[in-house]
This record gives structure tokens, C-alpha cells and sequence, in this order.
């Protein structure tokens, strides 16, 4: 059986190794203010997130990277520049389509993202397909269910979790529909090693199993070494690109990177 993401839309052109695109910032520019107090959050990032594909966004703080995965993800707008998921570009689309967009093709993990907190967990996880009218699939449902550990806990409200359980419905929520992409911003920020690691073998099997599209913004080495592709933010631009990392090469880049260098790539440092 061959299950692939995000099935119900065109997939976007495909990139000079002949992968799929699912999403891509084109001379991706975010000023904010003016004048003396113009802060340069995103400087002419030019990126392309490959279908099938888990990426870890990285980089010291206040170096762009909320910044550029709200840009990707339609919820905030870039000063100048292009952005697509798949063949669709944002800055092209009226409230309305970029509301069904969001909807419909793209899985968030976000902690701004709050549950619903009068619904159940269960609720709460099948909440955009409801919205969508769409049935979310009952086997893969129950798989991503037990693989987060929640299912004794789906008739539970919000208030009535834990921190991390929170997390793990929201993540839930992101997979059941099989979006063409999922952002998370965090996703694994406020949760303990043990419910960490499951939300990121389920993203990554989500990936490996299902072809589903991953872009995350994370601190944590560790938890990048789980994506394919680790890109690197440093000022507003992109610094370096790398794919294989282990998390001590993770960790010995961001450590370079936090000593202000910029220059050079996780193998050359040591
Ligand atoms: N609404 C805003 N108004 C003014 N400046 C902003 C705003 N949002 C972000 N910035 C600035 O833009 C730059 C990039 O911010 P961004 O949140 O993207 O960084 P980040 O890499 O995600 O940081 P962190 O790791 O601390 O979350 C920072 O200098 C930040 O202060």
C-alpha cells in the first residue's frame, strides 16, 4: 500500500535534482521598522524544502528563524521576496484562499497553536479534518495516537494534560490529516527526553513512511540530528546547508556560530 502527503493537491515543481518542491522562499526579505531601529530579520533567503524531506532550521537567537518559518507557513508576510507551498504562491492569494490553504495543506506544531480548550484531545486532533470535512484515516489515526502515548488520554480536555501531552495532541493534530507540510516551531521545546524522542521518530516516520514533508525550527541538537537536512541561519541569511550531521556536529556548529563566526561548514570545525 502506498500512502503518500498531502495526495488531495498538485505537488509543486520539481527541483534541480528532480525532487518535488513543497515549499520555497525566494529572495525572502523581513524588515522591521525604519530608520535607526530597522532590524533586518530575514536578508535575501533563497531556499527550497524538497517533498519527502525532514529539515531542522537552526541558528543563534534573533537570527531569523521564527521569522522565516511563519513566512513559509503563510502566517506573516515578507517585506519583499516569494514564497510557495508546492506551486502556490502566497503573496498571491486573497485572506479567504490563504485561510483554506493553511487548512487544508499545511500541519502546524506551534506553541502559539493552543488547543481548543473546551474540546477533548480527540476533538482537538481531528479538529481540521472536521472543519475540512474530511474523515481522518482510522488506522493511521490510531497509530499516530499510540506512538504519542495518548491513547488513554483522547477524552481529555486540555487543562486536564500535562505540558507534554499538550504537545504530543498538537503534534497529533499536524499528522492526522497528512498536510503536503508540517511546520513546528519548537515542537519538541517544553517536553522531557522521553516525549521528545517520540515526537521526533514520528515525524520521522511519518517521513520515511508516508513521504510526509517536515520543516522544524529547533535549539536542540539533538533534536535536529533526526531531520535529513540541517539549515543553518546566522544575521538573516542562510550560512550553511547541511545534510548527515551528527548532533555533535550540530552542537560544535552552533557553538561556532554563537562565538559570532559564520563562515565555514560543520566539518571544518573542531
Ligand atoms: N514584530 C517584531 N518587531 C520587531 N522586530 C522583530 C519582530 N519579530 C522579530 N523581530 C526581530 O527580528 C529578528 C529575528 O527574529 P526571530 O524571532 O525570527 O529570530 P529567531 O532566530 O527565531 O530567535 P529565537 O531563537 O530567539 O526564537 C530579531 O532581531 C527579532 O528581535
Amino acid at each position: 500500500m502506498s500512502h503518500t502527503a498531502g495526495g488531495h493537491e498538485p505537488a509543486g515543481t520539481p527541483d534541480s535534482s528532480g525532487r518535488q518542491v513543497a515549499a520555497s522562499a525566494e529572495h525572502l526579505i523581513k524588515t522591521y521598522g525604519k530608520g535607526e531601529t530597522t532590524v533586518h530579520a530575514l536578508r535575501e533567503v533563497t531556499i527550497d524544502f524538497a517533498a519527502g524531506e525532514f529539515t531542522a532550521i537552526m541558528g543563534p537567537s534573533g537570527s531569523g528563524k521564527s521569522t522565516l518559518m511563519h513566512c513559509l507557513a503563510g502566517l506573516d508576510t515578507a517585506t519583499s521576496g516569494t514564497v510557495r507551498i508546492g506551486d502556490t504562491e502566497l503573496t498571491r492569494l486573497s485572506d479567504k484562499q490563504m485561510t483554506r490553504l493553511r487548512r487544508d495543506r499545511v500541519g502546524f506544531v506551534f506553541q502559539a497553536f493552543n488547543l481548543v480548550p473546551t474540546l477533548t484531545a480527540r476533538e482537538n486532533i481531528t479538529l481540521p479534518l472536521d472543519i475540512a470535512g474530511r474523515k481522518p484515516d482510522k488506522e493511521w489515526m490510531a497509530t499516530v495516537v499510540g506512538r504519542l502515548g495518548l491513547e488513554d488520554r483522547l477524552g481529555h480536555r486540555p487543562s486536564e494534560l500535562s505540558g507534554g501531552q499538550v504537545q504530543r495532541v498538537a503534534c497529533a493534530r499536524a499528522l492526522v490529516g497528512r498536510p503536503e507540510i508540517i511546520f513546528g516551531d519548537e515542537p519538541t521545546g517544553n517536553l522531557d527526553s522521553r516525549s521528545s524522542g517520540e515526537v521526533l521518530s514520528i515525524l520521522r516516520t511519518s517521513v520515511d513512511d508516508l513521504g510526509q514533508t517536515v520543516v522544524i525550527v529547533t535549539h536542540d541538537p539533538r533534536a535536529a540530528s533526526y531531520a535529513d537536512r540541517v539549515v543553518f541561519l546566522a544575521d538573516g541569511q542562510i550560512v550553511s546547508d547541511q545534510r548527515g550531521l551528527s548532533s555533535d556536529d550540530i552542537f560544535e556548529y552552533m557553538k561556532h556560530l554563537d562565538n559570532g563566526s559564520h563562515a565555514g561548514d560543520p566539518d571544518q570545525v573542531g
